[in-house]
């Protein structure tokens, strides 16, 4: 069982137009280790094709999509079909259940295999995941930076570093007055792995 603080320490991030808050330590260095290496051998990985202004890119890291209903995910014409959840990924699921008040069915995972690995400007807003969305992020391995910008206020901007272990949250309006990213950085860096969690009713 993987184990974590009973109360990881949460830091509002304080945007306008925004409910974003940090836990940095929300799982044990030792342990993110473990679940870095589980979930890079245990996974299905696809490299989708994605369709930008009518031409055909493969996405630029891997991705695999869980659930614990069969409710598949469509965004950037993916249609992404739900394996059932692992043990691990239970168990994660359970933790962060737990810290967000909420009962996630719908994990997806992305793997930035290097720093030419990214995930462009968007929000998570697709509509199966209902208005005012909630999405909690775990970050495992190399840390990247994760970009925010604000669709309207060209002035408001934000990044942060997502450490391994850590959790951020994101929900209220966020999704709908926000864009994110995870940009490429030209550093020689190690593989990170990502795992948000939706909700798909
Ligand atoms: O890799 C990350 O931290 C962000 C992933 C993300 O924004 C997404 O999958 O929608
Ligand atoms: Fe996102």
């Amino acid at each position: 069982m993987i184990r974590n603080n009973k109360k990881p320490q949460g830091f509002p991030l304080h945007l306008p137009d925004a409910d974003i808050t940090y836990y940095p330590n929300f799982i044990s260095h030792t342990e993110a280790s473990a679940i870095f290496e589980t979930l890079k051998e245990e996974t299905p990985w696809q490299q989708d094709d994605i369709k930008v202004f009518g031409k055909v890119y493969a996405q630029p890291r891997l991705t695999a999509l869980y659930g614990t209903n069969q409710k598949s995910y469509k965004y950037s014409n993916i249609e992404m079909i739900p394996h059932p959840l692992t043990t691990t990924l239970a168990n994660l699921k359970q933790l962060v259940d737990e810290t967000c008040h909420a009962d996630f069915t719908t994990l997806l995972l992305n793997y930035y295999r290097d720093g030419k690995d990214s995930n462009g400007w968007h929000a998570d807003n697709e509509k199966e995941l209902g208005n005012n969305p909630i999405i909690a992020s775990l970050s495992f391995g190399q840390e990247r930076f994760f970009h925010l910008k604000h669709r309207t206020d060209k002035t408001l901007k934000h990044k942060l570093l997502l450490q391994h272990g850590s959790l951020l949250l994101m929900k209220g309006e966020t999704q709908h007055r926000w864009l994110h990213q995870i940009p490429k950085t030209a550093k020689e860096i190690q593989g990170r792995i990502n795992i948000t969690f939706r909700i798909i009713a």
